[in-house]
């Protein structure tokens, strides 16, 4: 849910002499004990933008896979490749690639610190001499041209750095389709592609998109934020378990139908609610707190609070997380926890303190892949089922499947390896080993991204509980509009320092994204004068 606003053009209705690039015709995958995928039955077409929604777990990743070869169907189903009929069994790497199927994953897989040149050409894209000698003065005009055909805004020797994400994304999606001569064939696939995106950075992103589809390129998107998908995309499919619902125009849809068709049920409004008002003392306060970009930021956060912190990337949200958790060591600053400070050394020391943090990349940092999710669920109070030398194995289960079931994560049984969770199931997880500690202090990195819609909703409920019986919730989320709709307090920081502070109704998406931004006046992020002495004096501190 961004405040995204690039706005659909009147689209031509596709008509009936249109020929499918690709088409999938029922195809099946099945893992063990799992029905990814059933009898799928799509065509992607030439120029359309055709979104792909659903719930975790619904089987959007499964189908990326199998049409990108990584996967291969169960036999009986056919996947046609520029009219080329393969069993989907049959269908690899080599196989989709030859026939234009790229995908553009989330972390775009570009190098920062090399030029735009450089990651166009990485990959096998150099041009070289007999002698093996990369042959520069080629490479420059192919990179040149390239970024014409893609109208990047950038030039061949920015490097990547330089570039805001948007734009690291086109590089992305160029070097993806720098060999494909007639963009009517092949697919792009994009997976999340806006995930980590600034707000003001998702329109320029899409219209790009939308460009390239009116190149002739077809493009499958995936994504969890669906006023983009209605927004941006001509077609949209549904699954649900692993079954095409339909696909639908989405001139034809609004929001709310989209997520009954998603759900098969209606979503109660659960991410509304009333702003708390907390009386007592602060559970937790940060004092004078200088670690990375951040300079003597000071806040508190009260029992029955949740406290959202915005800002843009690289304002140091996540940093005030990890440090308060003991990974990122402060320079300067305190930390005080019940009115006790606190040594915020180690994530051990913050986790016997009564802290707990739900971070930010949770493959890399949160989840073990390769332990059975009842495993993964209960790792953060182990001890408690430890009987002398020997683990209570049964109990953890019965434990594990309950929250399994209280968190409605999609899988097989609580024995299932946790890599073969869906990626808003594994956060899922996540959030439930940690809430089972019964923290004080809650602090998340941006919980819900991947999440699905309802799954959201599930995650913001149980947060809600954990707040109403005492705890304290600090939450980091790119998405402006969810975290004016869960927390209850917000503060903005820019520039390393809290420029704002916003309570209640004052908290709205489109603020707390103009307060984040550095190239506005503060004047010009004033709201009206009766409603904001709170960000007032804080713009002037
Ligand atoms: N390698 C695997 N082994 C076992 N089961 C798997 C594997 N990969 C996916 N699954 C199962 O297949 C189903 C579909 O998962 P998939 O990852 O395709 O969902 P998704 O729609 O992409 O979800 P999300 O929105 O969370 O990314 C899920 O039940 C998942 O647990």
């Amino acid at each position: 849910m961004t405040s995204s606003t690039a706005s659909r053009s009147a689209r031509p209705v596709r008509d009936d002499s249109a020929v499918p690039v690709v088409s999938l015709r029922g195809v099946t995958k099945t893992f063990a004990g799992t029905r990814a995928l059933r009898r799928v039955d799509l065509d992607f077409f030439p120029g359309e933008i055709h979104a792909v929604c659903g719930e975790n777990g619904s089987g959007k990743s499964t189908m990326i896979k199998i049409l990108s070869g990584v996967y291969q169907g169960d036999p009986g189903g056919t996947v046609s490749l520029n009219g080329e009929e393969y069993d989907a069994d049959r269908v690899t790497p080599t196989v989709a690639n030859r026939q234009g199927v790229r995908v553009v994953h989330q972390d775009l897989a570009v190098f920062p610190e090399l030029t735009v040149e450089e990651n166009l050409a990485i990959d096998g894209g150099f041009h070289t001499s007999k002698l093996g000698r990369i042959r520069w003065r080629k490479q420059h005009k192919s990179a040149e041209q390239l970024i014409r055909d893609f109208k990047i805004p950038a030039r061949p020797k920015s490097t990547l750095a330089e570039l805001s994400l948007a734009a690291r994304t086109e590089v992305a999606i160029a070097r993806s389709l720098r060999d494909m001569d007639d963009r009517g064939k092949g697919l792009l696939i994009l997976d999340e592609p806006t995930a980590a995106l600034p707000v003001k950075e998702v329109d320029a992103l899409l219209a790009s998109l939308r460009d390239l589809a009116d190149s002739g390129q077809s493009i499958l998107y995936v994504s969890h934020r669906l006023d983009e998908v209605l927004a941006l995309a001509d077609y949209v499919s549904v699954l649900r378990d692993g079954e095409l619902v339909g696909t639908f125009p989405t001139s034809e849809l609004d929001e709310a139908q989209l997520v009954d068709l998603m759900l098969g049920r209606a979503v109660h409004k659960a991410l509304e609610h009333v702003p708390v008002v907390p009386d007592g003392d602060a559970v937790f306060k940060v004092e004078n707190l200088s670690v990375g970009p951040l300079k003597s930021v000071s806040l508190e956060v009260h029992a029955g609070e949740m406290l959202g912190i915005a800002g843009v990337m690289g304002s140091g949200r996540s940093t005030l997380l990890k440090s308060i958790f003991g990974v990122a060591q402060p320079r300067a600053g305190r930390f005080v926890l019940d009115g006790q400070t606190m040594a915020a050394d180690s994530p051990k020391s913050a986790m016997g303190a009564g802290i707990a943090m739900v971070p930010e990349h949770r493959l890399r940092d949160a989840a073990f892949g390769n332990e059975p999710v009842d495993m993964n669920i209960s790792i953060s109070v182990i001890g408690k089922y430890w009987r002398k030398l020997v683990l209570a194995d049964k109990a953890l289960r019965q434990d594990a499947d309950q929250l399994i079931s209280e968190y409605r994560v999609k899988v097989p049984t609580g024995r299932s390896l946790m890599s073969s969770l869906s990626g808003g199931n594994q956060q899922k997880v996540v959030v439930a080993r940690w809430l089972r500690r019964k923290p004080r202090l809650i602090l998340l990195d941006e919980p819900t991204q991947g999440v699905d819609v309802g799954a959201r909703a599930e995650i913001y409920n149980i947060l809600r509980r954990a707040t109403q019986d005492g705890a304290a919730a600090v939450l980091v989320a790119s998405d402006f509009q969810e975290l004016a709709q869960v927390v209850d307090r917000a503060i903005v920081l820019r520039n390393g320092r809290v420029v704002a502070e916003l309570r209640g109704d004052e908290i709205t998406a489109h603020r707390l994204a103009r307060l984040s931004h550095a190239d506005e006046a503060p004047a010009a992020a004033m709201p009206t004068p009766d409603s904001d002495s709170s960000v007032a004096s804080a713009e002037k501190g």
